[in-house]
């Protein structure tokens, strides 16, 4: 899309109207854009080692490398119109911040230096579809790279999420259920990977109860805040199947062995506050205040810097990345022979069949 010079001037103008103070971090970015669709890649020299405030800048300005000054210009023009929108009191907190897409199955916005995931299927307690699935990797990967500090994944209505929605089961395409379980287990491979690498805090506000995958991947996450009214159940021998999410190796460590087992094997499902006792959650609120309490103080968290943040959760991730990976291959792998098994077809067509009954 090319930008006029006069969307660039108008940015210009929109951007002393401005109430709130951007933080310096976003001032930085605003220059070394606007010192590039003006004059190009950074051609003066290097300010000395003490004057601070003209080598910030300068490295600001020289970071953005043989960028075209059209380029530029469009950058600019965005990041004004995202910072002038966020201040718009008409603003739809639902609406997709810059660099956000719409999305089908999930709401995604932007606010308070906040990127905000919701699963949107309350009719159907946020069970994931295959979409669902996609959509949540994209929106996870433009979350890492947009300008917020952190993400945070929550759900529409009564529940955080019922996991797998279990029709994904039941479209058995032309080629059989061998290209079923392959698809199936890529996709989760490639959903999986998402958390494992993303690259800033993740936190997750579990708004109510969590089922399957949606509880597994919580020993993915950074923080996890919980209403005392969710549960986090594991229900994957009744299904015939088998963890995933890392589980297989984030909980023993986050609970021990037993309390893994109980969860994992044997489909214990835990109230908020077991929950965080055993380390899967982080701090539970009461349901009345839960929203209010949360999100307060997350804006507070907001206003942190963002590099900071992001470099100490990854010093804190790094070592264990390698082995994440490896275990959510061999978990993938393990459900692949999982659903194809006669154990899980059965559980699938009796929850379907009792639910045909009611
Ligand atoms: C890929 C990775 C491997 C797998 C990992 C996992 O996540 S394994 C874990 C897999 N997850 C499970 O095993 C959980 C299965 N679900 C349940 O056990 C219960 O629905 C509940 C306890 C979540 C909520 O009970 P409740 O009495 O409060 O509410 P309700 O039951 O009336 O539900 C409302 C509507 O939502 C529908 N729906 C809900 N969840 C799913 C779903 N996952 N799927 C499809 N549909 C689902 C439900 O059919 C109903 O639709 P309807 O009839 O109105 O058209």
């Amino acid at each position: 899309m090319q930008v006029h010079q006069e969307d660039f001037e108008k940015a210009q103008s929109n951007l002393k109207l401005l109430k709130n103070d951007p933080g310096n971090e976003v001032k930085l970015k605003l220059y070394a854009l606007f010192k590039q669709a003006t004059q190009g890649p950074c051609n003066v020299s290097k300010p000395g080692m003490l004057d601070f405030v003209n080598k910030v800048k300068w490295d600001a300005w020289n970071s953005l490398g043989s960028l075209s000054k059209d380029d530029a210009r469009q950058s600019y023009v965005e990041l004004v119109s995202s910072l002038v929108s966020s201040e718009s009191p008409t603003k739809n907190n639902t609406e997709p911040s810059i660099g956000h897409k719409m999305y089908e199955t999930i709401q995604v916005s932007c606010e308070d230096r906040i990127t905000k995931i919701f699963l949107n299927r309350p009719e159907k307690k946020n069970a994931i579809t295959l979409k669902m699935y996609e959509e949540i990797g994209k929106a996870l990967e433009e979350a890492g790279k947009d300008e917020s500090v952190f993400a945070v994944l929550s759900g529409v209505g009564d529940y955080f999420c019922s996991g797998n929605d279990l029709n994904n089961f039941t479209n058995i395409p032309p080629e059989g259920k061998e290209k079923m379980a392959n698809d199936s287990a890529d996709l989760l491979e490639a959903f999986v990977s998402k958390f494992i690498d993303f690259p800033k805090p993740l936190v997750a506000v579990v708004n109510g109860p969590a089922t399957g995958i949606s509880v597994t991947i919580l020993g993915l996450f950074d923080l996890v805040y919980a209403t005392d009214r969710a549960t986090f159940h594991t229900p994957f021998s009744q299904l015939g199947q088998s963890p995933e999410g890392c589980s297989s190796y984030t909980f023993p460590r986050m609970m021990g062995l037993g309390k893994a087992t109980e969860m994992l094997l044997f489909n214990k499902k835990l109230t908020a506050h077991e929950a965080c006792n055993l380390g899967l959650v982080t701090e539970v609120f009461p349901d009345s205040s839960f929203q209010k309490e949360v999100w307060e103080r997350l804006k507070e968290y907001g206003t942190l810097p963002k590099n900071s943040l992001a470099f100490s959760k990854q010093l804190i991730r790094v070592n264990e990345k390698e082995k994440l990976h490896a275990v959510n291959i061999q978990e993938c792998e393990r459900l692949k022979e999982r659903w194809l098994s006669e154990e899980c077809m059965n559980a699938i067509i009796s929850f379907f069949q009792n639910r045909a009954k009611l």
